[in-house]
C-alpha cells in the first residue's frame, strides 16, 4: 500500500508507512533521439542566423580568415588579408571617431555579449531571483541586444510574463555584481522590454575644472558640468526654480558657482541679475563683489532682499498682465536669479518667528509666481526633509548630490527615483571622487541622470569677481 504525500512532487513521492524513509521515484520520459537531434540542430541554426543578423561585422571578421584558409590555403589567405588590418589601422589613425563608432564599439559589443552577458546570464538570473527553475526547466528573461557606447553597455531585455519594472529595480545590486559592473540602471523601453545600463568607465571619476566662460551672453540652459555619458550637463535656470540638496561637503557650492559663472556674460550684458542670500556667510561672500548691493547675509537683510524680489515680481506681473504670458530677458526686465545658500538657516532653523514667516512667505511667493515674469530661485539645502523645507515641491527642478540616507533620495527627486538607480546615498564622501557628483531628473524623462558639476575654485571666483564685479563696464 502506497501513501501519497502532498506537495509539488506528490506523484513522485511514495512511502509504505508514515515512519519509513521517503522513496524518490523520478518520472522518466523517453524522448526519441531523433527528436533531440532535430531540436539541437534547429537551435544551432537559429543561433547562427541570429548571430550573423545581429553582428554582421564581427561575424565577418571572425569567419573570413578561416574560410579563406580553407578555400585557398594559408599563404593566399595571408596575402589577401594583409591589406585589411593595414586598412583598418589607417582608418583608425585618420578618422578615429568613425572607426570607433562603426568598428571598435560593435566588436566590443559582440565580445561583451558573448563573454560577459550570455555566459553569465543564466546563473545571474537564477541567483538574483529574476529567472525561475521550475519542473527541471529554466524560465529566463530574454537577453536581447548589447550596444556599447563610449562609457557603458546598454543591454536590452525582454522580461518574463508577469514581471514588473520594480522586480528589476529591486535587484540592481545583484545585476551589477553579477556582470562585474560598478552599478546598474534600469529603464522601461516599451511594454515588457527594458534596458539595463552598465557603466564600463566613469567619466565623472575625476574632478572637472571650472568651465570656460560662455562667449555669448546666455540665460541658459547653462553648462555647469558633465553628464555620465560625457555630454555637457546643461542646467535650466530661466523659467524654473532649482533646489540643490546635498549633505555637508557634497559640493553644492560647485553647482551654484558654475551656474553663476555661466551667467556672468549675460549679467554684464544686462540680461541677468544675480541676487545672493548668504546666511552662512561662507559660500557667496567670496564673490561678493559680483552681487553689488544685491547681497544679504543677516536674516533681516535676507528677508528685506527677498521682499524686494517679490515687489519686482509683482510690479512686472502687473505690467505684463494681459500682454504677455512668458518672460523674455531684456535690459529693462532682466532675468533675476535669487541664489540662496543653505535655505534652512532662513526657514527651519530661524529662531525669530516673525522673520521666519516673512522669509517663508516671500520664498513661497517667488517660487509659485516668479517663473513667468523672469524671477528664478536657486536654493541649496543640506537636509531635504519636509519639516526642514516644506516648500521643496515648489521647485520644479531638483538636484540630489550626496545624501546621508537612502530615503532622502526620493524626497528630493520624487518617488521611485532611487529604485531607478539614483543612488545619491552611495556617492563617495571623498571630495575628489564624489564632491559635485549627483543625480538629476530631466523634464522629459523619469529616469535619473548622473552628473558632476565643474569645480569653481577660490582663484576662479576671485578672477570672476575681478573681471565682472558689479558696476564694471563691459570690456
Ligand atoms: N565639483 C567638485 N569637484 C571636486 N571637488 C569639489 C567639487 N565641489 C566641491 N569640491 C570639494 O569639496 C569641498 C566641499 O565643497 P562645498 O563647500 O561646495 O560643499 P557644500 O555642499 O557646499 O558643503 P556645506 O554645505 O558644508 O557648505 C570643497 O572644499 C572642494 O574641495
Amino acid at each position: 500500500m502506497f501513501k501519497r504525500l502532498p506537495g509539488d512532487e506528490a506523484r513522485n513521492l511514495v512511502t509504505t508507512t508514515p515512519d519509513t524513509a521517503v522513496v524518490f521515484r523520478p518520472a522518466v520520459v523517453q524522448t526519441p533521439a531523433i527528436l533531440t537531434l532535430i531540436i539541437f540542430t534547429w537551435r544551432v541554426l537559429t543561433g547562427c542566423v541570429r548571430l550573423v543578423w545581429r553582428h554582421p561585422v564581427a561575424t565577418l571578421i571572425t569567419i573570413t580568415p578561416g574560410a579563406l584558409t580553407l578555400a585557398c590555403g594559408w599563404r593566399t589567405a595571408l596575402l589577401l588579408l594583409t591589406p585589411v588590418p593595414t586598412g583598418l589601422l589607417a582608418w583608425a589613425i585618420t578618422d578615429r571617431q568613425s572607426f570607433t563608432r562603426l568598428v571598435a564599439l560593435r566588436l566590443l559589443a559582440w565580445w561583451r555579449l558573448t563573454w560577459i552577458y550570455r555566459r553569465h546570464w543564466q546563473p545571474v538570473m537564477i541567483v538574483s531571483g529574476l529567472g525561475r527553475h521550475l519542473w527541471g526547466r529554466d524560465y529566463l528573461p530574454r537577453l536581447g541586444k548589447v550596444t556599447c557606447t563610449a562609457w557603458a553597455d546598454l543591454v536590452t531585455v525582454r522580461m518574463l510574463k508577469g514581471q514588473s519594472l520594480k522586480d528589476w529595480a529591486d535587484r540592481l545590486d545583484h545585476l551589477a555584481q553579477g556582470f562585474g559592473a560598478a552599478s546598474c540602471r534600469v529603464t522601461l523601453t516599451k511594454g515588457g522590454h527594458l534596458m539595463l545600463t552598465f557603466p564600463r568607465t566613469d567619466p565623472l571619476a575625476v574632478p572637472l575644472a571650472a568651465l570656460p566662460l560662455p562667449e555669448t551672453p546666455t540665460v541658459g540652459p547653462v553648462e555647469v558640468g558633465k553628464q555620465e555619458d560625457g555630454r555637457p550637463w546643461l542646467l535650466k535656470v530661466h523659467g524654473t526654480h532649482v533646489l540643490v540638496a546635498g549633505a555637508t561637503g557634497a559640493g553644492k557650492g560647485s553647482v551654484i558657482w558654475s551656474t553663476i559663472r555661466g551667467l556672468l556674460p549675460a549679467v554684464r550684458a544686462g540680461l541677468v541679475e544675480i541676487w545672493a542670500l548668504d546666511p552662512k556667510l561662507m559660500e557667496l561672500s567670496f564673490g561678493r563683489a559680483l552681487f553689488g548691493d544685491r547681497y544679504a547675509a543677516t536674516p533681516e537683510d535676507c528677508a528685506d532682499l527677498l521682499e524686494q524680489a517679490v515687489t519686482v515680481m509683482q510690479k512686472r506681473a502687473a505690467r505684463f498682465a494681459g500682454l504677455q504670458r512668458s518672460h523674455t530677458p531684456t535690459v529693462e526686465d532682466p532675468f533675476v536669479l535669487v541664489v540662496v545658500d543653505e535655505v534652512a538657516f532662513l526657514t527651519a532653523y530661524q529662531a525669530d518667528r516673525q522673520l521666519k514667516q516673512r522669509i517663508s512667505a516671500a520664498l513661497a511667493t517667488l517660487t509659485t509666481q516668479g517663473r513667468a515674469v523672469g524671477i528664478g530661485v536657486m536654493a541649496a539645502l543640506q537636509d531635504p526633509r519636509k519639516e526642514v523645507m516644506n516648500i521643496r515641491n515648489l521647485f520644479p527642478d531638483k538636484i540630489a548630490l550626496r545624501l546621508d540616507e537612502s530615503e532622502q533620495v526620493d524626497m528630493v527627486l520624487g518617488d521611485g527615483a532611487r529604485q531607478r538607480g539614483a543612488l545619491a546615498d552611495h556617492i563617495s564622501p571623498v571630495p575628489e571622487l564624489g564632491a559635485g557628483v549627483g543625480f538629476v531628473r530631466l523634464e522629459a524623462s523619469p529616469d535619473p541622470i548622473r552628473v558632476r558639476a565643474a569645480y569653481v575654485c577660490d582663484t576662479d571666483i576671485r578672477d570672476m569677481a575681478a573681471t565682472f564685479a558689479a558696476g564694471k563696464d563691459a570690456a
